[in-house]
């Protein structure tokens, strides 16, 4: 099964994916996780989208695409996650025709639902927390930013929500709930 986890910054998405990769053996596939590894990196590409993501501004389609396209290639045990992409409609058509290619489908596109101010204080208090335990804090989990990143959500992929929709591949749950909550909806959505 391949499945979409959909959904603005702080839904919790990589929590959620996760859970499904211990409970499903799925391969979570996080663009976001796969570009920081390339700053951290210090490759060139690290260093083109640095700048971009710190802002809170999405990377170009070609960018994330050519990051997926490697990672759907060899074992793909009980499925993909995808995490954080699609984000655009190009992505969206993009990764229809990368699956084509592998002969996968696309089995379903889990919306995760949460309030805009409650997303906000998630990711800007997660950042304080972890300054005040003296861990790494994400360029982008400063205000600023994460009001930044919820305008381009709304603007370039909220509208997925509408294209999935009508393809009939959509599922929506509410993400406000605890950790286990939101596990048992998305389950109850996979399995339907
Ligand atoms: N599919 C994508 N297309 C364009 N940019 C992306 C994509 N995935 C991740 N990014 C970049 O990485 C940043 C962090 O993404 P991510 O880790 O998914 O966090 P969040 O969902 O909390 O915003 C984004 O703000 C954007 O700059």
């Amino acid at each position: 099964m391949n499945i979409i986890l959909l959904g603005p910054p702080g839904a919790g998405k990589g929590t959620q994916a996760q859970m499904l990769v211990e409970s499903r053996d799925m391969i979570q596939l996080s663009t976001g996780d796969m570009l920081r590894e390339a700053k951290a990196s210090g490759s060139e590409m690290g260093k083109v989208v640095a700048d971009v993501m710190a802002r809170g501004d999405l990377v170009t389609d070609d960018i994330v695409i050519g990051l997926i396209r490697e990672k759907l290639q060899g074992d793909k045990r009980g499925g993909f996650i995808f995490d954080g992409f699609p984000r655009t409609l190009a992505q969206a058509d993009a990764l229809a025709a990368l699956l084509e290619e592998q002969g996968e489908t696309l089995d379903a596109v889990v919306e995760m639902q949460v309030d805009d101010e409650t997303l906000v204080k998630r990711i800007v208090g997660r950042a304080a927390e972890a300054a005040a335990a003296g861990q790494p804090v994400r360029a982008d989990d400063n205000e600023d930013s994460v009001r930044h990143r919820l305008m381009e959500y709304y603007k370039k992929t909220a509208p997925l929500i509408g294209y999935y929709h009508a393809k009939g591949q959509l599922a929506s749950v509410d993400g406000m709930g605890s950790m286990d909550e939101v596990k048992a909806a998305i389950a109850d959505a996979l399995d339907k």
